[in-house]
C-alpha cells in the first residue's frame, strides 16, 4: 500500500460541522487527499452563527505546522481563519522552515478568512496589514470573497466587470494567483469567479442555485484546489475542478439546524447515501 497525497489545512474548527477545518477535511477525504491540521481556533458555532472563539496560542499553531510537515509531510498547504497577527507570522515562519510557499515550492493556498457567512469577525483587524504584506506574497494562489476584496483593497465590486480591478488590486501584494469568488454579487443570474496571474484572466463560469445553504462554500472551494494541486495539477487545472466541486457541492447543499445549511461533499463518496 502506498500513501495517499497529503494537504494540510491551517484553520479554526467549527462545532456545527459545516466551515472551517471540519468542511476542509471533508473535502480532502473526498478528493481522496490525506488532510492534516494546524488548529488555529476553536470557535463555538452553530448554523445561526458564532457565539466564542478561543485562540490556540501562535507558538502552538506553529508547532503543530513542525510536527506534520517534519514526519509526515506537506504536499500542498491552505490557511482559513487565522485570527491573530501573531498567528500570521508563526505560521509563516513555521512554513518556511518546511518549504511551504512560493520559493519553498510547496503549493501554499491563502483563503483570506474575516468574518462568518453569519457576520461575526473571524480575524482582528489589526492582523489584515499581515495578511496583506506578509502572507500574500508567500501565496501560490489567494482566494477572497467580495466582502474580503472589500475590506483588504477598499474595493466595492458589484458587478462582473469589476472583478478584474479587485484581481488586480489583490494581485499587486505579491501572490502567483488571485481567484476572486463571485457568490457575493448581488443580483448576478450565474456563479462566474476569476482567475488572474498578473497577465491573464480566465473566467470560470458556473450556474447559481437559488439556495441559502451555502456554509462552507469557500472552505470548500481552496480545500478541492488544494488537494489538486498536492496531486501535482497545475494551478488552472486545479482552480477549474475545484469550481466543478463546489459548484455540485453547493447543488447538493441541505437543510440543517433552524440557520444557514451547508454545502454537501457526500455526493462525491456516495450520493443520497444517508
Ligand atoms: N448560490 C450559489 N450557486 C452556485 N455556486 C455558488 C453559489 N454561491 C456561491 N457559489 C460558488 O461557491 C464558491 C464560493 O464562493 P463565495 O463567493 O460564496 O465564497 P465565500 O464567501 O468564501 O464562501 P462562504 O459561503 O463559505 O462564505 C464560488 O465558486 C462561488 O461562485
Ligand atoms: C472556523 C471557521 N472558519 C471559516 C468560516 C467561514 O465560513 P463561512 O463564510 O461559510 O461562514 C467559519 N464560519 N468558521
Amino acid at each position: 500500500m502506498t500513501a495517499p497525497p497529503t494537504a494540510l489545512t491551517i484553520a479554526g474548527s467549527d462545532s456545527g460541522g459545516s466551515a472551517g477545518m471540519h468542511a476542509d477535511l471533508r473535502t480532502f477525504f473526498a478528493c481522496g487527499v490525506h488532510g492534516m491540521t494546524a488548529v488555529t481556533a476553536v470557535t463555538v458555532q452553530n448554523t445561526t452563527g458564532v457565539s466564542g472563539v478561543v485562540e490556540v496560542p501562535a507558538e502552538t499553531v506553529a508547532a503543530q505546522i513542525d510536527a506534520v510537515a517534519s514526519d509526515i509531510g506537506v504536499g500542498a498547504a491552505k490557511t482559513g481563519m487565522l485570527a491573530s497577527a501573531a498567528t500570521i507570522d508563526a505560521m509563516l515562519a513555521a512554513c518556511d522552515r518546511h518549504g511551504i510557499g512560493r520559493d519553498g515550492r510547496t503549493p501554499f493556498v491563502v483563503d483570506p478568512v474575516a468574518a462568518a457567512r453569519s457576520g461575526e469577525p473571524l480575524l482582528h483587524p489589526d492582523a489584515l496589514d499581515a495578511l496583506r504584506n506578509r502572507a500574500f506574497p508567500r501565496a501560490t494562489l489567494v482566494t477572497p470573497n467580495l466582502d474580503e476584496v472589500r475590506l483588504l483593497t477598499g474595493i466595492d465590486a458589484r458587478t462582473r466587470d469589476d472583478l478584474l480591478d479587485a484581481a488586480k488590486a489583490i494581485y499587486d501584494f505579491g501572490p502567483e494567483w488571485v481567484l476572486i469568488k463571485s457568490g457575493h454579487l448581488p443580483d448576478d443570474p450565474e456563479c462566474v469567479d476569476l482567475l488572474f496571474d498578473g497577465t491573464a484572466a480566465l473566467p470560470l463560469p458556473g450556474p447559481r442555485y437559488a439556495t441559502e445553504h451555502t456554509h462552507g462554500a469557500g472552505d470548500v472551494f481552496a480545500s478541492a484546489i488544494t488537494a489538486a494541486l498536492a496531486k501535482g495539477a497545475s494551478v488552472p487545472d486545479a482552480v477549474r475542478g475545484g469550481k466543478r466541486f463546489v459548484t455540485r457541492s453547493v447543488a447538493d447543499a441541505y437543510p440543517l439546524g433552524s440557520g444557514v445549511g451547508p454545502v454537501s461533499t457526500f455526493w462525491r463518496i456516495s450520493p443520497r447515501s444517508y
